[in-house]
């Protein structure tokens, strides 16, 4: 009844959003319309037919038409892809997602009914109660505000002084759309999945959604692709893109030289940011929209063409200063150069050069979110030349920093797990000697040829 109601309710203030489409909302009538999937989910609630699979020669109708009016499922080539949403997630607030329905399956771990939400295999088996807050760790309300920020729109600014790695949020997504979706279906049919998967959400969480637009001149669709498009950050769920959005990192402007750090933690499912260096009250917390290693002609294309803005930043504002901002786009070049030549196994490099990248990366104003990544090649470039004590020094930093602003489980933090650990049994060990000369380790050479650093920050 509870779910009839507030369904209901939502269906008159979004009528704008959708054809009429009784099942979603109406229980006995979703039974009727689609009893394999309110039998297999007892929690999640769409109008979805069970999915008969088209025999793959047959061509596919450009668009579903659903004779028994439930509108909640479009095609991305022969994909059906629908809204769900579970009421249970997030102590009611809920989340909807949209996917295909056998994508849906896997991710709820394949499993039959009753078992959900908390059965093992499902992504949200490991979300406990206490799984999402805002709030940092000292206690207290949360160190920032939301304000005002001159040409920029709202942004958050700290209150109190913020330490280094101090977590500022754990937050939960309302809407989780699969990137195949929202890339390829036509504007028309997600605007109608989309505005499905919005009105399912209870009110509360339906309006921290809508309310994250100040374009009050667009109509309600376009009001919300809008919303997502501006605010949708990219997550994984087990190799599955999803764009998400979580309303309470919403708030935070771009900066090519942030003060934060961010990563989806698929295992909680919760967006974690932190402060990535102290930070003083006053301050604007910001984080990166694109990679700040870009170059600023490619991050300002980047910026203007999904969030539409020109960003004036300190490392973009150099404009007047012509040789600043000729130095500044060399040293983003040489970034990258160094990398590439610190990344090839098969040739010989040097710890001095892994020393010069810890020292651009300073420079360009990008260590805070990122110097892991040079700590890292720091790390392999004193390991590969038989330098166990350094190695590890550098590991150990690499681990500090990766730790908050990648999380725990990255493949760069297993392998520099394994290298402080005991550098003399991790691959890298003296590898730039043997693999430089060809001799006497023409085996070891061989061995790095063909290997790529896993990057997977
Ligand atoms: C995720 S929202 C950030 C919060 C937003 N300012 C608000 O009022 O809700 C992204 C939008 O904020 C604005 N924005 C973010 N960073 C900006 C920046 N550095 N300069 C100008 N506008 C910015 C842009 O309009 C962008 O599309």
């Amino acid at each position: 009844e509870e779910v009839v109601s507030r369904s209901r309710a939502g269906f008159a203030a979004n009528a704008l959003f959708l054809p009429p489409c009784t099942c979603i909302s109406y229980k006995p009538a979703f039974e009727k319309a689609c009893p394999t999937w309110n039998n297999v989910y007892s929690d999640w609630r769409s109008c979805l037919r069970p999915p008969a699979a088209p025999p793959a020669a047959t061509p596919q109708p450009q668009k579903q038409e659903d004779a028994n009016d439930c509108a909640v499922c479009r095609r991305v080539g022969s994909d059906n892809y629908c809204a769900f949403t579970s009421y249970k997630f997030n102590g009611g607030a809920a989340v909807s997602m949209i996917t295909t329905p056998a994508r849906m399956r896997a991710l709820l771990g394949g499993k039959e009914p009753g078992e959900y939400p908390g059965s093992p295999g499902s992504i949200f088996a490991r979300v406990g109660p206490d799984a999402f807050e805002t709030r940092d760790m000292s206690g207290g309300g949360p160190p920032f505000e939301a304000r005002e920020i001159t040409y920029h729109g709202l942004g958050l600014v700290a209150t109190r002084p913020i330490r280094e790695n101090t977590r500022l949020m754990a937050a939960a997504p309302v809407v989780m759309v699969d990137d195949r979706a929202w890339r390829g279906m036509r504007r028309e049919d997600l605007a109608v999945v989309l505005g499905q998967a919005v009105m399912n959400l209870p009110e509360e969480s339906r309006e921290r959604f809508l309310g994250l637009s100040s374009e009050n001149d667009l109509n309600d669709t376009a009001r919300m692709l809008e919303v997502f498009r501006r605010n949708a950050f990219k997550t994984q769920l087990r190799l599955v893109d999803f764009q998400s959005v979580f309303p309470e990192v919403s708030r935070l402007n771009h900066d090519c030289g942030p003060n934060l750090g961010y990563y989806f933690d698929a295992e909680t499912l919760s967006h974690r940011v932190y402060a990535a260096r102290d930070i003083m009250p006053g301050e604007e917390l910001t984080i990166s929209y694109v990679d700040v290693l870009l170059q600023k002609e490619d991050r300002h294309h980047l910026l203007s063409s999904t969030w539409s803005f020109v960003c004036t930043c300190a490392r973009c504002n150099v404009q007047g200063d012509g040789h600043l901002a000729v130095e500044t786009s060399r040293r983003v070049r040489h970034i990258a150069d160094l990398r590439r030549e610190l990344d090839d196994y098969s040739k010989a490099a040097t710890p001095q050069k892994a020393e010069l990248l810890i020292t651009l990366y300073e420079l360009e104003g990008v260590a805070p979110v990122r110097i892991y990544e040079a700590y890292y090649r720091a790390a392999l470039e004193y390991n590969g030349v038989g330098d166990a004590a350094t190695a590890t020094r550098y590991a150990r930093m690499c681990l500090a920093k990766g730790l908050v602003l990648r999380g725990p489980n990255r493949p760069f933090i297993e392998s520099m797990n394994a290298l402080a650990e005991d550098p003399t049994r991790h691959w890298s060990w003296q590898f730039r000697i043997y693999g430089g000369s060809r001799r006497p380790g023409e085996e070891r050479y061989n061995k790095y040829m063909g290997m790529r650093p896993n990057f997977q920050w």
